[in-house]
């Protein structure tokens, strides 16, 4: 079976890590892990949530594509999507929404995208907030370009993205579910051509 990569975009907050975490444990979808210079949050594990780099060790890393977002260095790694693929035929991938335009603009297969939005985009410091992020980071990231850009679906998304709205878990959880078993079915049909 063809390997199938699932990005998950949208503003901090919003949800992603938690939709990744989802798909992870109710699809046993793997986590691709990506690499950045921000320092850990309580609960974090290296290896796990991130490769926590110094700017000198990110440097080294070979990368598909690589940002920077609130003053900090991310990229992905040819390395980790590989990892990812090793477990699973379905792999999912947390990206700002730079990062998701240049996979959509550069992978073949194309990826599934899901971005991530909220009707009610102020309740997003109270989340970060209830995370346990550090308040002064919170206020960076809030004040950052690419956060209010990510706020947004990108024209470079239209047409190709699924965008769920994220305010109500149950309801976010049901539409996860049905791109998620549409995405198999699409899969199992172009295999069974
Ligand atoms: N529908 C929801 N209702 C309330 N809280 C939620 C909901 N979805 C996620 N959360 C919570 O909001 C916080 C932010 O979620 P998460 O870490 O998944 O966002 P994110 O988009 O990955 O953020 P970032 O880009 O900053 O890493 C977490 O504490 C998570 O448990
Ligand atoms: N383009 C990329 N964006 C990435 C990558 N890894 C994470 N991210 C995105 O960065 C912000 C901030 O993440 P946080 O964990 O510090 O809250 C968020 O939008 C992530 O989706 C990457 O490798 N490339």
């Amino acid at each position: 079976m063809a390997h199938q990569l699932i990005v998950i975009t949208g503003a901090s907050g919003t949800g992603k890590t938690t939709v990744s975490t989802y798909l992870h444990t109710h699809y046993q979808v793997a986590r691709v892990i990506t690499h950045t210079t921000r320092p850990m949050r309580a609960g974090e594990t290296n290896g796990v949530d991130y490769y926590f780099e110094t700017p000198t060790s990110f440097a080294q890393n070979h990368y598909i594509e690589h940002v920077t977002y609130a003053g900090y260095s991310y990229g992905s790694s040819y390395e980790a999507l590989d990892r990812a693929f090793a477990q699973s035929n379905y792999a999912s991938i947390v990206l700002d929404t730079a990062g998701a335009i240049s996979y959509v603009q550069q992978l073949d297969p194309k990826p599934a995208v899901l971005f991530l939005t909220l009707e009610q985009p102020h309740v997003l410091k109270q989340r970060l907030l209830n995370r346990g992020d550090e308040p002064a980071m919170i206020t960076q990231r809030l004040q950052s370009d690419e956060y209010r850009r990510d706020l947004t679906l990108p024209p470079a998304l239209a047409g190709v993205a699924t965008v769920v709205t994220n305010d109500k878990w149950p309801e976010a959880k049901r539409a996860i579910d049905q791109f998620f078993q549409q995405l198999q079915v699409k899969q199992e049909a172009e295999q069974g051509r």
